[in-house]
């Protein structure tokens, strides 16, 4: 169920169990360092969270975990509390979610368009975060964040850490650095090969790893591991030594600590989006996980005057990297039936982030490949979501073979109709054309489109409007809604004017050229250009309902230049069910769509050749064809001795010099164009 739908007791409700559920896995995460879900699982609940408040703010719980901070430690190691809270981190997962957080930024500031809003950009390092405190130079505590106010002390388990300096030469009094402790991916190899040899526990990852081995209670056991640090930030600090971000991260290199690699700062956003494609395409081969880029405004007088809302900084974003694959429940499997009658199978998924979005349907595409797959309900799916492309179930994670394959339906779940796959073809379709409820919206949308009658005023929304009123049911209903006159004018967002614009753009249609009516019945396979072909044959829609239920409709139809067996069958098909007919003819007695006329003309290029190459300036090459075809030349596309004139634009190449080499006259599109007005 959408979030929009959800009542007011229902979105309480879900907000207490997801306030629940997010807080025991932060437990589970934060405080024993041991998940157990996957991070996009996590992250799909939070985002759910966030969407359900983001449309029930006035229901946004004390509790939230979009207020939180981690977890408050209960491990057996003191307590600490922080003098600067250590935050978290807003998350964007696209591109423009990045420029919107600069928008945020600027607007904030108040800060003209033109005014640099100059970012730093750096790895985003997958380990845990750590504030150290130094005290007229000595290292006098470290703190994990914790719950971000109460964090646990590791002073002596920081302290045997290397990167980590015990005396800086000259801090000011008070510093706090903070940055991440992490263990790199060879060395996080190494100890659970050796954890597996002496039969201890095996981490799941190098984050886990990494906190798993901080936080212990005897820093023997965290001398022992391969533990590593650098330094993003400070928090209590007796003065800010420097003016920027970028500055104060080289003071605190030059002080000792090692900082990120590919830390860089960027005049412009579009300058930080390209570190974030450059880090991204060397994920793989570095020497630590990380899971994305960090970008925090410059200016430190900027960073102030922003200041934080809720758990994170105004001034910073983790600009995340999308996990392709992830693991779920598909919980059920609905057919939809498209405009065309197409059945298509769609999962419903527990909601999942996926190549950086939540993801909770999945096509499945059709019957042939839920049997490839063999899911049912209920099973546990892999699905991938890689750049733009729609996600996919790649792999059927439950093999349980005593249940039974889904069923795939052989009636249209919307009217009942029969639902038929055509020869050779895989998808299902339901054949009740104009009647199924399924169809019905699509097909009047498509009917009053721009390409098919393009009645002005009649738009999806209006569209929808009439449906739910009962007023527009199938085609034929639009010609006879000006009985609801009276009931529209007191409708809310009607006034006269647009009542009687739309009433007479309705009119208008009515006599309207056949090609564009056939064409918004949506008959399979037959497109505009078809449906004009067709008409040029039959002259009318009448007559081709005629034709189509002759004995020899396929011959005779295709026949026609331009159709083909295909369109032909379908053709046919449509009209052979009585329903369709039934609309159609009502359709014709309303609209009396004319009779189709040629509007093509005698003039001096009447039966002659022409070739349209380069780029043309003034029009497109398919009007350009038209007009040659209105003038009752023939468009060909190659330049061959039967060629009578090339007309060609800027960047004519091999047509332009064949022409010249059989002499063909060459004209500009602009001479073309005198031509056309001449005719
Ligand atoms: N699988 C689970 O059950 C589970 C549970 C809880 C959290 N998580 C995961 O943990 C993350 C949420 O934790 P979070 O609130 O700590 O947020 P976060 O880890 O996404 O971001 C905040 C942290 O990033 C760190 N960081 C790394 N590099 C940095 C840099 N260059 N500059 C500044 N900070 C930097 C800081 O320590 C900071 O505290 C999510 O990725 C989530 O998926 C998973
Ligand atoms: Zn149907």
């Amino acid at each position: 169920m959408g979030v929009g739908q959800l009542s007011d007791a229902e979105a309480a409700n879900r907000l207490m169990r997801l306030a629940r559920e997010i807080a025991k896995h932060d437990a589970a995460y934060h405080d024993r360092d041991a998940p157990e879900i996957s991070d996009a699982e996590y992250d799909a609940l939070v985002a759910e969270n966030k969407a359900i408040e983001a449309a029930f703010p006035h229901l946004v719980r004390d509790d939230s975990p979009s207020k939180k901070v981690g977890h408050t430690p209960s491990s057996p190691l003191g307590k600490v509390t922080h003098a600067v809270q250590m935050l978290s981190l807003d998350n964007g997962f696209s591109d423009d979610e990045v420029r919107e957080f600069v928008e945020r930024v600027r607007r904030f500031l108040s800060l003209s368009d033109d005014e640099p809003v100059r970012l730093t950009a750096e790895p985003k390092i997958d380990g845990l975060s750590c504030s150290l405190r130094y005290e007229d130079g000595e290292l006098v505590l470290a703190a994990t964040r914790g719950d971000g106010s109460v964090g646990e002390d590791v002073t002596a388990n920081a302290r045997t850490i290397a990167d980590i300096p015990q005396t800086l030469k000259g801090a000011p009094p008070v510093l706090e650095v903070r940055g991440e402790v992490y263990m790199a991916k060879d060395d996080f190899a190494a100890l659970n090969a050796r954890q597996e040899e002496a039969g201890g526990k095996i981490f799941a990852n190098p984050r886990n790893a990494a906190a798993g081995s901080f936080r212990q209670k005897d820093a023997s056991v965290t001398a022992a591991r391969p533990l590593r640090f650098f330094a993003h930030g400070w928090g209590e600090i007796s003065a800010e030594p420097k003016p920027t971000q970028e500055a104060m991260v080289r003071w605190l290199e030059e002080l000792g600590f090692p900082v990120a690699d590919h830390f860089k700062r960027c005049e412009t956003v579009e300058e930080a989006l390209d570190v974030y494609a450059t880090i991204g395409s060397e994920r793989g081969a570095l020497p630590y996980d990380i899971d994305g880029v960090v970008y925090k405004v410059d200016r430190l007088d900027w960073q102030h005057r922003l200041g934080k809302v809720a758990r994170a900084p105004r001034w910073a974003l983790a600009h995340k990297f999308p996990a392709e694959q992830a693991e779920t429940i598909l919980e059920a499997i609905d057919i939809q039936v498209g405009r065309t009658g197409k059945l298509t199978p769609v999962g419903r998924l527990a909601p999942v982030g996926v190549g950086g979005v939540i993801v909770s349907n999945v096509t499945l595409h059709n019957r042939d490949e839920i049997e490839r797959l063999g899911v049912r309900p209920g099973d546990r799916v892999k699905i991938q979501r890689a750049g733009d492309v729609i996600p996919q179930v790649v792999e059927n994670l439950t093999r349980d073979e005593k249940r039974d394959p889904f069923v795939f339906p052989d009636h249209c779940p919307e009217c009942g109709s029969e639902a038929v796959a055509e020869e050779g073809e895989v998808d299902v379709r339901c054949t009740g054309g104009l009647i199924c409820p399924a169809q019905r919206f699509e097909r009047l949308k498509h009917f009053v489109s721009r390409s098919a009658m393009d009645i002005d005023g009649l738009g999806e929304k209006s569209v929808a409007e009439f449906l739910e009123l009962g007023w527009l049911e199938k085609p034929s209903d639009i010609f006879t809604l000006h009985e609801y006159r009276d009931d529209l004018l007191a409708k809310e967002g009607w006034q006269e004017k647009s009542v009687d614009n739309l009433l007479a753009a309705i009119d208008a249609r009515r006599g309207f050229d056949p090609g564009r009516f056939l064409f918004g019945l949506g008959i399979r396979h037959v497109g505009a250009v078809t449906a004009r072909d067709l008409m040029k044959a039959f002259t009318n829609v009448g007559p081709l309902m005629e034709v189509a239920q002759a004995e020899d409709a396929i011959a005779q139809l295709s026949a026609v230049d331009g159709v083909g067996e295909v369109v032909a069958q379908a053709v046919v098909d449509f009209f052979h069910e009585e329903h369709n007919r039934e609309e159609v003819a009502l359709l014709l007695e309303r609209a009396r769509p004319a009779d189709y006329v040629s509007d093509v003309q005698e003039t001096a290029w009447s039966g002659k050749t022409i070739v349209f190459t380069g780029k043309l300036e003034t029009v497109s090459r398919d009007e350009a064809k038209a007009q040659a075809e209105r003038m009752g030349a023939k468009a060909a596309g190659s330049v061959s001795k039967k060629t009578d004139l090339l007309v060609a634009g800027p960047g004519a190449g091999s047509k332009l010099k064949k022409a010249e080499e059989l002499g063909v006259q060459v004209m500009t599109e602009e001479e073309w164009l005198a031509e056309v007005e001449k005719s």
